[in-house]
């Protein structure tokens, strides 16, 4: 048996950040950045009113000075008034400062108030006198023109991605999301919305790992389900046309394993067992293609485990992404539970702020399906422990 690490390293030295695409900064949420985004213009882009009220010239703008009004800017308006002494001008939040201005008076610093006027007054009279500059947002105060306003590498969520709006760009470089293909494998498969015969069971593999895949930031290039047939199998393999496969079934010893039976020597893809309880046989290696294939265990709580310790890590780093692990962090067991002498189990837990207790009330389980509906984390117990007793300091992986 080798150990998780030792087969995690051998994974995470075959795959590599995928090439860089261009997207529209529109539908690119959740992808990462391929390369620096720079700014095109200042930004703000022009100097520009924090207020509705009167750009004015602070020189005169003293407390009970009255002011004609002789020009209207709103936001949008593209116009640069000029105005002399005892003047000033209508603006609105957003719109350019006139050349001539160096203070805003807010609307509440008038004696007529924020009533909403369709046209300006006639004049207006100061009741505060403004600081200099007051509401004036200066050019380039938030980034200069030429500056980078998101790095490369960046998970772009909805901040990033309007700070890249405003630096005037719509297409951007972002690394390609890995397209997966799953194949689940078992004769016992039958669709979810059938009624199994004896011997039969609902195909939950796929679903499962098509969730997982989308939500480590990877894309699903297609499912199939597949029954034990060697034929089967070559013949769903030679259509994959994806970045990535990720198989589950038919690992281990059993006399119709037929992915080990197809898979194994096939490029560098090598069978192996890992000290981890439930995940113990795992297939992986690159196909001569250079395309990663994981050949996952077919009990489903091994194939979540594989999953989060093995095949979200790789394609995290294939997506460019900065963090490839899920957090942990260390609760206290609110309840003891044994562990498998000489493999670390990866225990499905649900965690509040301090405690951690299995999901499944009897424990470890790699059938236990439903259990993994109430996990929000995975326990990390170390192959030297058999048995956690309650207040054990326990380290978890919190799935967030
Ligand atoms: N003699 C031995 N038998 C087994 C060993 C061993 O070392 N010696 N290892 C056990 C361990 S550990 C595991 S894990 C399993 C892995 O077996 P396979 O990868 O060959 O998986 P299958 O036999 O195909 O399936 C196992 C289990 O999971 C159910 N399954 C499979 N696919 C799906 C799916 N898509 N959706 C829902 N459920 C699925 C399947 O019906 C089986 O119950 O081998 C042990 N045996
Ligand atoms: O390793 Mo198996 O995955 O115990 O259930």
């Amino acid at each position: 048996m080798i150990t998780i690490d030792e087969h995690r390293a051998r994974i995470l030295a075959s795959v590599s950040r995928s090439t860089a695409t261009e997207r529209s900064v529109h539908r690119s949420a959740g992808f990462v950045l391929a390369d620096d985004v720079v700014s095109r213009w200042p930004v703000p882009l022009f100097d520009n009113s924090a207020m509705d009220g009167y750009a004015v010239r602070r020189a005169d703008a003293v407390e009970g000075a009255i002011l004609r009004v002789v020009a209207d800017v709103p936001a949008g308006c593209a116009d640069d008034p000029s105005f002399g002494p005892g003047e000033a001008v209508r603006i609105m939040t957003g719109a350019p400062v006139p050349a001539d201005a160096d203070a805003i008076v807010p609307l509440e610093h008038t004696d007529l108030g924020t009533e909403v006027r369709a046209t300006p007054p006639e004049s207006i009279t100061v009741t505060v006198a403004p600081k200099p500059h007051a509401h004036i947002r200066r050019a380039g105060e938030d980034a200069a023109a030429g500056s980078v306003a998101v790095r490369a590498g960046t998970v772009l969520g909805p901040w990033q991605l309007s700070a890249i709006a405003s630096a005037g760009h719509d297409r951007i470089p972002v690394v390609a999301r890995p397209r997966v293909a799953v194949i689940s494998t078992g004769s016992e498969l039958v669709e979810p919305s059938d009624t199994p015969q004896r011997g039969q069971i609902p195909e939950s593999n796929s679903v499962l790992l098509a969730a997982a895949i989308v939500d480590a930031g990877a894309e699903v290039g297609w499912t199939a389900t597949v029954r034990d047939d060697e034929e089967a199998l070559v013949a769903t393999l030679a259509d994959a046309d994806v970045d990535a496969i990720v198989l589950t079934g038919g690992a281990s010893v059993g006399s119709f394993d037929v992915v080990k039976a197809v898979l194994n020597g096939t490029g560098s893809i090598e069978f192996t067992t890992v000290a981890m309880q439930p995940g113990k046989p795992q297939g992986f290696g690159l196909t001569e293609a250079g395309v990663p294939v994981f050949c996952l265990p077919g009990n489903p709580v091994s194939v979540a485990v594989s999953f989060e310790m093995f095949v979200r890590p790789a394609l995290r780093t294939m997506a460019g992404h900065p963090t490839i692990d899920r957090p942990r962090s260390v609760r206290r067991a609110a309840t003891g539970w044994r562990s498998r002498a000489d493999r670390v189990q990866v225990l499905p837990v649900t965690v509040d702020e301090h405690t951690v207790r299995p999901a499944a009330p009897g424990g470890s389980g790699s059938h236990l399906v439903t259990s993994l509906a109430e996990a929000t984390a995975l326990a990390v117990v170390p192959a030297e422990v058999i048995e956690v007793f309650e207040g054990d300091p326990v380290t978890v992986m919190e799935l967030r």
